[in-house]
């Protein structure tokens, strides 16, 4: 189970301002499990209507030892109630913890639910289905005297919005570090997080299309996620969250090395925030010993790699460039490897032409939008079947084939016949992508200075390109 505290190392005392609460009455390592306790009343969201969630209720109570039952009626109830059913059910209302298979019921625990919140709590609790028990682990170094605190949010979002689900669902105001941060500060923090939420919406939105269809921006997204964590102050569990996704990137594209090194880091974080008895820290040691066992192992087999390809003596720096595919930034006229995929981005990797990719472009907003960077995307020319528009067929560096359009501005060159031909390569910079249900995908090219002399890509392995 890891660490664990043999005897009680909190107590129940009264905190101004907020009822009771937990009390550390000597330092708590971080990953230590402060409690693990089974529920004295449960109830399933799905256990029918609200006549038989009573029934449920009051024979549970009414079960209780005289101790328990004490305890239960003297926790807080944030619900008005007029008998003593109302009351009951306002207890557990207000105080339940999620529980159960699939998080589908709420628990009311002795200890756990005297644990008052923090935005920026120092402990979090877990449903642990193996031993069917809640826990509570310490997520950071705390000290003797301080209050022990979890996170009664759905997730970390900016101050407002966590004032708003505060106020709302526990009828109370946040006074916690975060919510007490002079307001310059206030606002950078609210920045990152929104920035972190946003990135949640986009890894939600494009779903297990996306982990094959765009992992080089995908992979982007989560690595900057991770970066604004740990700018704002270590937190597990939002790094619990995120390193999963990197792990399901890799592997959804057949890349076996860096998913287990991210299985590794998933397992790490797991042990503190959860314990080594967890259902989760052993699914993901398992899939650090054969990541190639997860479901979505592949699906594409894009970025292949085997465990012996990891870069094991490179330094630590080096190490991460390697494992978050961080492109070598190359100065003006040096030299740049036709297989670095950042650098020649597929069609699908390309910038979509409706957002403000942080990968592509300095901006906050696309009409503003600027390059950060060099970018070409490569393509062979398969089949012309039109030149104004031009129209061809290409295969692109990870060998999809796909039917495309490229839009000349008002002083666009046009295309001859000469340049444009079958095994001619196309190479565009700075290319975005524009793709809608209804028409072909295309690029519209401002300055139209692209088609360059014959290339077969299937040859381009290690050969160079001068980017101007
Ligand atoms: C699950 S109970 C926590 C234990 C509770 N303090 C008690 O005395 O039993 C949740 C309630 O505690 C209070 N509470 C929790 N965290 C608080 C905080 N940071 N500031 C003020 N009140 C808080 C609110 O009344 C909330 O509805």
């Amino acid at each position: 189970m890891g660490v664990t505290a043999s005897q009680p190392i909190y107590t129940v005392e009264d905190i101004p301002g907020k009822g009771k609460g937990l009390i550390a009455t000597k330092d708590i390592a971080k990953g230590t499990r402060i409690i693990s306790e089974k529920p004295i009343v449960s109830i399933s969201h799905s256990a029918g209507d609200i006549e038989q969630l009573h029934l449920s209720m009051h024979q549970q109570v009414n079960s209780l030892r005289e101790a328990e039952k004490r305890e239960f009626l003297s926790m807080t109830n944030i619900y008005p109630h007029e008998n003593s059913t109302e009351d009951w059910f306002g207890i557990v209302r207000t105080n339940a913890l999620p529980m159960g298979p699939n998080l589908d019921a709420g628990g009311v625990f002795l200890h756990a639910c005297r644990i008052n919140h923090a935005c920026d709590s120092n402990a979090t609790n877990f449903w642990n289905e193996n031993i069917n028990q809640l826990t509570i682990h310490a997520i950071r170094d705390i000290r003797r005297g301080e209050e022990i605190t979890i996170s009664y949010l759905s997730s970390l979002r900016n101050r407002r919005a966590r004032q708003d689900e505060l106020r709302q669902n526990f009828k109370f105001t946040c006074s916690c570090r975060l919510c007490s941060l002079p307001p310059d500060q206030s606002r950078d923090n609210d920045a990152k997080l929104d920035r972190i939420h946003e990135i949640d919406r986009i890894i939600e939105q494009g779903g297990i299309e996306a982990l094959v269809s765009a992992p080089r921006r995908m992979l982007g997204y989560v690595e900057e996620q991770i970066q604004l964590w740990r700018d704002m102050s270590p937190n597990e569990v939002g790094l619990g969250r995120a390193y999963p996704d990197a792990f399901q990137i890799a592997i959804a594209n057949g890349d076996v090395a860096r998913a287990r090194i991210f299985a590794e880091k998933v397992v790490a974080l797991y042990l503190t925030t959860l314990g080594d008895d967890s259902p989760d820290v052993s699914q993901y040691k398992a899939l650090f010993r054969d990541p190639a066992s997860h479901e979505y192992y592949g699906m594409s087999m894009r970025w292949k790699t085997s465990m012996e390809e990891i870069p094991l003596e490179l330094h630590p720096q080096v190490f991460e460039d390697w494992l978050w595919m961080r492109r070598e930034e190359s100065p003006e006229g040096r030299l740049t490897d036709l297989r670095d995929l950042a650098t020649f981005p597929s069609f699908s990797d390309l910038p979509d032409q409706s957002h403000c990719e942080s990968d592509y472009f300095d901006c906050s907003d696309v009409a503003t939008r600027r390059p950060a960077r060099h970018w070409c995307f490569l393509a062979e020319i398969q089949d012309v079947l039109g030149f104004s528009p031009l129209h061809v067929v290409v295969k692109d560096v990870n060998g999809v084939v796909l039917p495309l359009l490229v839009y000349t501005g008002p002083t666009g060159d046009q295309f001859s016949a000469s340049k444009i031909r079958r095994g001619y390569t196309l190479a565009i910079l700075y290319a975005v992508r524009h793709t809608t249900i209804f028409r072909k995908p295309w690029i519209h090219l401002k300055k139209p200075k692209m088609v360059k002399r014959p290339a077969d890509l299937s040859l381009i392995t290690g050969q160079v390109a001068e980017l101007k």
